[in-house]
């Protein structure tokens, strides 16, 4: 009997969740599946909201941001009743294969699902944090690297301009890949990551020394410093303040804030995301199900679902090293 596989996005849209839309339907549609898209993550779910997929609706579709789907988040999906729901409305209409592309919390309710419904369920990564481990990186994470970088730079003009200091806020979640990697791709001056973040005072003292040693080497100097999301706990405005007042300096926040999720996706993220999603469709025959897909040095994988939020996915070692070298502990 042909297969019958349905597509959802959830979570935080990332780009190149389209991408990875049209390489499961291409794929799907050369083995003779049936292909379904379910609306607005798990509310589509809950809602019996589905869409056809054909692969004349992909033409075009791979460089296009945000997800055809849509995307949400759905807080009755998370409860006993609406799991259930949601597996009813599966077995209903046929479905044997469930995609879910997103992030660690959609995995979570991927593998809450998968406790309740027998059919097979997928994961995919795409989240501009990077923050699922299991995998080298997720899907709309370079793109949103870029898009940080590309800001800064614009941001840095107008430092050096002024002789200012900027404080830019960069998303996240929890995790500093985000920011660790548009701050050095950007030559950033300093960087608070929630992966190394001890205290306040520790923080701006150790800020002030590194503009005072500058500004005794060149004069007047610009500081560009990248702030993680939810890491400083007063937020960007009380440690811009805080920080004026500490180093006598003009000091003046910028949060980069969605339009880090939005826009075409560079040629990484359609890398991952058509390799990704091709190698999804060739578990649907098998047994394998209640797991993620992702890249361990650029082979596509399978991991468990829990392992992608139960393990830690640490800041890579080198970076963290150049980041100090070239940043944080550069003046001595
Ligand atoms: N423990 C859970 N049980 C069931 N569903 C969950 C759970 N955690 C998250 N979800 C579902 O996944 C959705 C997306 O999760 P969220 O953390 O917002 O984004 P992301 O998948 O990008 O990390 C949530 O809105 C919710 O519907
Ligand atoms: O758009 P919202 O709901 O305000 O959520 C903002 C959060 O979503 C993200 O942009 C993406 O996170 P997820 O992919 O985990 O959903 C985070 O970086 C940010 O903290």
């Amino acid at each position: 009997m042909t297969k019958h596989i349905a597509i959802l996005t959830s979570g935080g849209d990332a780009p190149g969740m389209n991408a990875c839309i049209r390489a499961i339907v291409i794929a799907a549609d050369r083995l003779g599946y049936q292909i379904s898209g379910y609306l607005r993550g798990y509310n589509g779910l809950l809602d019996d909201q589905r869409i056809t997929l054909t692969c004349e609706r992909m033409h075009n579709l791979l460089q296009q941001g945000g997800t055809i789907l849509h995307s949400a988040r759905c807080k009755a999906f998370t409860t006993e009743q609406g799991l259930k729901k949601a597996a009813d409305n599966l077995t209903k209409s046929n479905v044997d294969t469930l995609f879910v592309i997103g992030g660690d919390g959609s995995f979570r309710g991927a593998h809450a699902l998968g406790q309740i419904w027998e059919g097979q369920i997928i994961g995919l990564p795409g989240t501009i944090d990077n923050d699922v481990a299991g995998t080298d990186a997720t899907i709309g994470y370079y793109t949103a690297i870029e898009t940080a970088v590309s800001s800064i730079d614009k941001v840095r003009d107008t430092a050096d301009a002024f002789d200012r200091v900027f404080m830019v806020e960069v998303m996240g979640r929890h995790a500093g890949f985000l920011a660790l990697s548009a701050a050095l791709a950007s030559a950033s001056d300093y960087v608070i990551l929630p992966e190394r973040f001890s205290n306040e005072a520790d923080t701006l003292t150790q800020i002030c020394t590194q503009i005072q040693q500058r500004q005794a080497k060149r004069g007047p100097v610009s500081y560009v410093i990248v702030l993680a999301e939810n890491v400083w706990p007063g937020g960007i405005n009380d440690l811009c303040v805080r920080l004026a007042s500490q180093s006598n300096m003009e000091v003046k926040p910028v949060i980069l804030g969605h339009v880090q999720r939005g826009g075409s996706p560079v040629s990484q993220d359609r890398l991952l995301a058509v390799q990704l999603g091709t190698y999804a469709v060739t578990l649907v025959e098998t047994s394998t199900s209640g797991v993620m897909v992702g890249t361990y040095e650029d082979k596509a994988v399978t991991v468990p679902l829990p392992q992608t939020w139960e393990d830690a996915k640490p800041l890579p070692d080198d970076a963290v090293t150049t980041m100090m070298t070239l940043m944080n502990e550069r003046y001595r």
